[in-house]
């Protein structure tokens, strides 16, 4: 035994991994200068401004990614059946000779997947997986799995067992950690699996759902170079969520992604209240789709004569003339301003060219016998040219009359500049502003009768927005939909900024392209909110995870089947998670009949760990409820002394709980249970379960706060049951 009460073998062990690890953080050390180094040359050189560019970045990145990696940057070693072992980590280190093997497999190359998927069963060209346990640059232990048939009976479906469990019973912190040395392995099959198209990843809580949407975002970025520019978006439920999450994806050395909440993706629009769940339903409906479409049908223009005034004399451009321009401006699939544009510039050519006629025709009248006006017709030209602001060409308008191109060229630019013709045109198609468009729709009954008769009269009433009124969540999705349909009100051409991150262009640009969208709690989003999604990622590729199971929002789906069938029809695969490593199995034991109650139709996932403490139960009265509360919270906070614990209640009960002192600590927090999705704490007091299944799609909402612990939970309630949550026999 060693000192450190170790067996000597183990201890030998972690010495000789200790000298690996010096030696990988050596390397590490290396490559930091070096391409610190190219990066300074790079960005001094001269070279090709998009090739130089587009190299600073990729070691601007690769520099991100070594600076980050001091944490576990090796964490695990496969003994290979050849007799070699290679090392894994998270990040790749070549070795400092050209032809040798790397010193460091990263974890998303496909050398390393056999580290996440041998089993003594199916052992993958492996005969030993080892995770190294490390502090910081210090080896702290190390676990081994032998993978050859002697073990294949004895062995679980578990990969690194001892690691994963030790990962699962620490204390929460209130941010999420990657899972990169612990990944199981029918995660890592969805983290690698083709991005192409749509995958749907269906999970119970605590399933790893958000974790493996991370890590395949790292994956794919690391895997599909193209991926690259274009950026990963990231939409989760809540800021909150966001808050959460905020540290994996850095943790993982990535930067190209952007994360967001459905209701920041309109740049220049903010969400500043919820409407009532009714609203908000009725709101997300797809039907707002055609709506809209026909809000913005009317307001084509219709063709009718456009004058101009032009030094005194009224140019007129005549219906059928007005006619022909709009129905070539319309040809094609074009967005109304895009079409607009069009009708622009052809009627500024054609009134151009009737300004240009009507100098000829007074050319002729000259030549009927009038000599001196062809002395006024120049005059007349040189004046319009130079009363609209413009000079005339260095040939200047011939004596002859007669306008050449570069002529009407100059008159042209002349009334593109001129307000009044500006105008002119404004009337007959006005530039549309979504927010304009959206509070006349929704001004009254009678405008949403004209335009909206999907709807029934009692949903027309509700609707209804008072003017001025701040926007909310699910009109976001409304004005994302006008602003597609009107498109941008003038040309813009994007100049890339220098050294702008890819979160601040992206975020600017609601038409940014992302090369790939991955959705959490994808369950709880509206028709409205899936087509403003899809609008982000032209080549629809996307991850979509989430529980059907956990649904509660107004407008969310009851299948994924028919969640998706308005955007993907049938163009989506699914696969599922199925073990709970979140949750332990006491607890997961006593959903059963809530979820049942809930109208699954999902599966419950297998928990993978037991805690050895059933839940808590206590019924109360009203009078002393608080004190119940209180009392069970600051129990567990003592018991999970350096963890956090979460008080989850209606929103009206929170809200009173919230300034009982007793509750007013550092490591409480009182949450209702649509702010507590996708969120975790060591131990959890639900209160009142009765209130809970009363709200909106409650039994979902109750599914969903019970399962938010890692260790224990309690339910304070005011009576027994409801039944369908089955605790056992109450404490007091
Ligand atoms: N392979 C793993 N190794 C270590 N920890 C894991 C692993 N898989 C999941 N976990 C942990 O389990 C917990 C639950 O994971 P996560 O939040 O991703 O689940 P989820 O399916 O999104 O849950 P929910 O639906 O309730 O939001 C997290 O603490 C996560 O780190």
């Amino acid at each position: 035994m060693s000192a450190a009460g170790r067996p000597d073998g183990i201890t030998r062990e972690i010495e000789r991994e200790q000298v690996q690890l010096d030696d990988l953080f050596a390397r590490r050390d290396e490559l930091i200068e070096q391409v610190g180094a190219e990066r300074r040359a790079a960005a001094e050189g001269d070279g090709d401004g998009t090739y130089a560019e587009a190299r600073v970045s990729a070691l601007a990145r690769r520099q991100h990614e070594l600076d980050k990696a001091d944490r576990g940057l090796c964490f695990g070693r496969m003994d290979r059946a050849d007799g070699a072992s290679w090392y894994v980590g998270r990040i790749g280190l070549p070795s400092r000779h050209d032809d040798a093997d790397p010193l460091l497999i990263d974890w998303r190359a496909p050398a390393a997947r056999a580290f996440y998927t041998a089993t003594a069963a199916r052992p993958d060209g492996l005969r030993r997986r080892r995770h190294i346990r490390t502090d910081e640059r210090r080896v702290i232990g190390v676990d081994d799995e032998l993978l050859d048939a002697e073990n294949a009976d004895a062995a679980t479906d578990l990969v690194g067992e001892a690691a994963l469990m030790e990962a699962l019973d620490a204390r929460r912190t209130g941010s999420m950690n990657d899972i990169v040395s612990t990944l199981q392995a029918e995660q890592d099959d969805i983290i690698r699996a083709p991005h192409q198209g749509c995958l749907v990843v269906q999970g119970g809580p605590g399933t790893g759902k958000t974790a493996v949407a991370l890590h395949r975002a790292a994956y794919l970025l690391f895997t599909h170079q193209h991926l690259v520019e274009r950026g990963v978006l990231v939409v989760g439920p809540s800021r909150a969520f966001l808050d959460y999450i905020e540290q994996v994806l850095p943790s993982l050395g990535e930067t190209q992604v952007v994360a967001t909440t459905v209701d920041r993706l309109l740049p220049g629009t903010t969400a500043a209240r919820h409407d009532s769940d009714a609203v908000a339903e009725i709101k997300g409906r797809g039907l707002w789709a055609d709506v809209l479409q026909r809000v913005i049908d009317e307001r084509q223009p219709v063709a009718r004569p456009v004058t101009v005034v032009h030094e005194g004399e009224p140019i007129t451009l005549d219906t059928e003339e007005v006619a022909e321009i709009l129905a070539q401006a319309r040809a094609g699939r074009v967005s109304h301003h895009e079409a607009r544009g069009r009708f622009r510039t052809r009627t500024l050519d054609a009134l151009a060219e009737a300004v240009a006629r009507h100098a000829q025709e007074l050319i002729a009248s000259m030549e009927e016998g009038f000599e001196d006006i062809l002395a006024r017709i120049d005059a007349s030209m040189r004046a319009q040219a130079q009363n609209l602001g413009t000079q005339s060409s260095s040939r200047g308008v011939e004596v002859d009359g007669v306008a050449t191109a570069e002529d009407v060229a100059v008159i042209r630019s002349g009334l593109r500049e001129s307000a009044t013709v500006s105008a002119a045109l404004d009337d007959v198609w006005p530039a549309l502003d979504p927010q304009t468009v959206l509070t006349d729709l929704l001004r009254d009954v009678d405008e949403l009768a004209r335009l909206a008769p999907e709807l029934t009269a009692d949903e027309r009433a509700l609707v209804v927005r008072e003017r001025g009124a701040d926007w909310s969540t699910a009109d976001v999705a409304l004005l994302d939909e006008l602003a597609e349909l009107v498109g941008a009100p003038t040309e813009t051409t994007r100049v890339p900024v220098d050294g702008q991150s890819l979160a601040a262009r992206a975020g600017a640009d609601r038409t940014w392209a992302y090369g790939h969208v991955i959705v959490d709690e994808a369950q709880e989003l509206t028709a409205m909110q899936w087509r403003m999604l899809l609008r982000r990622c032209p080549t629809r590729s996307f991850t979509v995870v989430g529980d059907i199971n956990q649904a509660d929002s107004p407008g969310s789906a009851r299948s994924w089947e028919s969640a998706l069938e308005p955007s993907f029809g049938t163009r989506w695969r699914r696969t599922e998670l199925t073990v709970c490593y979140r949750t332990p199995h006491e607890v997961m034991a006593c959903t059963a009949g809530v979820l049942e109650a809930a109208g699954s139709t999902v599966l419950p996932p297998r928990a993978v760990r037991s805690s050895g403490r059933p839940p808590g139960h206590v019924i109360t009265d009203d009078r002393r409820i608080v004190d119940e509360i209180a009392s069970a919270a600051t129990t567990l906070a003592d018991r999970y002394a350096g963890g956090r614990v979460a008080v989850i209640a209606v929103a009206g009960r929170a809200e009173q709980l919230r300034s009982h002192t007793a509750l007013v600590r550092p490591d409480v927090v009182v949450i209702t249970p649509e702010e507590s999705k996708g969120l975790e704490f060591d131990a959890v007091v639900v209160v009142d379960p009765h209130a809970i299944v009363e709200q909106r799609r409650g039994w979902n909402g109750l599914y969903v706060a019970l399962t938010r612990c890692t260790q224990e939970l309690t339910v304070v309630a005011l009576a027994d049951g409801p039944a369908g949550l089955d605790l056992g026999t109450p404490a007091g």
